[in-house]
């Protein structure tokens, strides 16, 4: 569905270039669901807006629905459905109109238009809304009206550039429901930024880690996080004063490492958190510790990336 090669885009400033892609490689089959993932000015949009015919290369090459950005952008656009960071909706119309319009743009006739305006309205749960002025829609039903504007003349391929950005956490879990519901049922491919690590996580079946303009990972998230040296322990004992004691326990665990004195405990990585457990338990009742809590952490996306880049991604929300 997208093979792209090499693909980089520069910006010419007064007084320096800015390399914001420098030369990634991407294949993503029919079905996927991908995220790119990276922090604010990684350059994600830009791979968006080449991809999606907005912005041309500087280098490199990219088929996309089976056609060139650079020779056949009319023929890409055709096959894609693009949903930028703001609003393509506009105010002063009523939500269905505005969905039937932009089926109409695309070339559906009228029967044809309205019925798959009715069909989107219900999926993506604005049927109630169908009647209301655009203007009047809530941030994430606002949102939502996008996507089906997007999808309006059934693409195989969509692009949503940071879905969630600046919704509610509520709004936002529903946009994601919405999301992965979408590409269960309407056999499209999805390709969506975002520099949310929960989302990434959630929505995507593979997730391509971008920094400085290059990918940096590429994987399901299970296998991204497999790379993160095993789960977090973290053990809170009743008594601070013997937090130095827990550190010579866990010196003697089998597979501990990078064992971390805490001001309450310790805390330190095991190859599986769960066997490690009952052995930990019993070393810490030998030593006479009593523990007043205990945490095992499966690795995060963010242990990935602070893994790959000694940045953490949480920080930079
Ligand atoms: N039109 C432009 N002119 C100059 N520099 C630009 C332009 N567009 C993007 N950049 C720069 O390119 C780099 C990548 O930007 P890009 O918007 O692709 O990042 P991003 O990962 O999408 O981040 P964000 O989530 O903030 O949009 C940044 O350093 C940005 O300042």
């Amino acid at each position: 569905m997208i093979h792209a090669q090499n693909l980089t885009r520069r910006f010419q400033l007064k007084n320096e270039t800015v390399e914001a892609v420098r030369g990634i490689d991407i294949d993503i089959a029919p079905g996927e669901i991908v995220a790119f993932l990276g922090p604010n000015g990684a350059g994600k949009s830009t791979t968006l807006r080449m991809l999606t015919t907005l912005l041309p290369p500087s280098d490199g090459t990219a088929t996309v629905a089976g056609f060139d950005v650079r020779r056949d952008p009319v023929e890409v656009r055709r096959r894609i459905g693009h949903i930028g960071q703001g609003n393509g909706s506009f105010d002063g119309l009523r939500v269905s109109e505005e969905l039937y319009t932009q089926g109409r743009f695309y070339g559906l006739d009228r029967g044809t238009a309205r019925a798959r305006a009715a069909e989107l309205l219900d999926q993506l749960d604005l049927s109630e809304q169908a009647e209301r002025d655009v203007a009047r829609l809530s941030g994430g039903q606002r949102r939502r009206l996008d996507i089906a504007m997007g999808l309006i003349h059934r693409p195989g391929l969509v692009f949503l550039d940071e879905p969630s950005s600046g919704l509610d956490p509520q709004s936002r879990a529903n946009l994601l429901d919405h999301i992965r519901r979408l590409h269960r049922d309407e056999d499209v491919t999805i390709v969506l930024t975002t520099h949310y690590l929960d989302e990434a996580d959630a929505v995507a079946e593979r997730v391509i880690v971008i920094d400085h303009g290059t990918i940096i990972a590429d994987g399901t998230p299970d296998q991204l996080k497999s790379k993160v040296s095993g789960d977090l322990i973290t053990v809170t004992l009743q008594d601070p004063g013997q937090a130095s004691a827990a550190v010579d326990v866990a010196h003697r665990i089998p597979t501990a490492h990078e064992i971390q004195p805490q001001s309450d405990g310790v805390a330190f990585r095991v190859e599986h958190g769960d066997i490690a457990m009952p052995e930990l338990v019993r070393a810490l009742d030998r030593a006479g510790l009593a523990m007043s809590g205990v945490q095992v952490q499966r690795p995060t996306l963010d242990d990935v990336f602070l893994n790959l880049t000694g940045r953490s991604l949480r920080e930079e929300d």
